[in-house]
């Protein structure tokens, strides 16, 4: 974690509020959270405590109803000023941040390579360009010996491995990883936190984890406690991997 830097994310007191009149449902009441470039903090909190809400705020798939939103030190989202600051939600999505989520979410009738390659591409870069990103990226993930494989050959610990790799890609600053560890044995569970650690620290990406998972909990060094739409701030086990 680098804290001379800018925060990759930092947000102040948002709000996100569903439907309106008597329907209105308030999902986030002023959540706070700063998180650094080379950093992986834990999200945590009951269901329906807004994990879900605050990672499509912050993904820009959802509008935050009120509060602050940075990436990067620039205003994305300023709910006394407009709402979003930028034109391109989708150039957003696309460029700065990564997903990552319980399933890997392949695509069957691409190889491995083109899996991780085919964001980039949409992106502009040029198709051999991107498959050397995406070959580097799998060898960083130990998994580059599969690279011409289809994915249905791959493990469920060796598909989640290319759908990091996928997250990486873009070289996004911020990886939002929702449950990624949720179907895996407590090895390989323990396997895709180092990775994203080492990934963080070597690119200097933010990622946020929402989990429930007992076995990863205690490797955070800080971690975000979310209840009823608002979030306070630990310090985690910070657990060796
Ligand atoms: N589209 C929606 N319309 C209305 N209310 C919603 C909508 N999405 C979520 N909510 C409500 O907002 C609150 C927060 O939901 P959210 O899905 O963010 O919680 P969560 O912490 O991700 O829960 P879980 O762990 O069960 O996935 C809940 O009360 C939920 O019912």
């Amino acid at each position: 974690m680098d804290k001379t830097s800018i925060p990759a994310i930092r947000i102040e007191g948002l709000m996100k509020r569903y439907g309106t009149g008597d329907a209105a449902v308030d999902a986030l009441k002023g959540v706070d959270m700063t998180v650094w470039p080379g950093e992986v903090v834990g999200l945590i909190g009951p269901s329906g405590s807004g994990k879900t809400t605050l990672l499509k705020c912050l993904g820009a798939v959802i509008e935050p109803t009120g509060g602050h939103m940075q990436l990067s030190g620039e205003t994305i989202y300023d709910g006394k000023d407009g709402g979003w600051r930028t034109g391109d939600l989708r150039a957003l999505r696309r460029d700065r941040i990564g997903f990552v989520f319980q399933a890997p979410y392949l695509i069957p009738f691409l190889d491995v390579t083109d899996n991780v390659a085919l964001l980039p591409m949409l992106a502009g870069i040029d198709n051999a360009a991107a498959r050397k990103r995406a070959l580097e990226l799998l060898t960083a993930l130990d998994v580059a010996h599969r690279a011409g494989a289809q994915v249905s050959q791959l493990s469920g610990g060796e598909q989640q491995r290319v759908a990091i790799a996928r997250s990486l890609a873009n070289h996004a600053p911020i990886i939002l990883a929702d449950e990624p560890t949720a179907p895996l044995d407590s090895e390989r569970a323990l396997t895709v936190i180092r990775i994203l650690n080492d990934m963080a620290v070597q690119y200097q990406t933010a990622i946020i984890v929402v989990t429930h998972d007992e076995k990863i909990i205690p490797t955070f060094k800080r971690i975000y406690h979310i209840r009823d739409g608002r979030t306070h701030e630990e310090a985690g086990e910070g657990r060796p991997l």
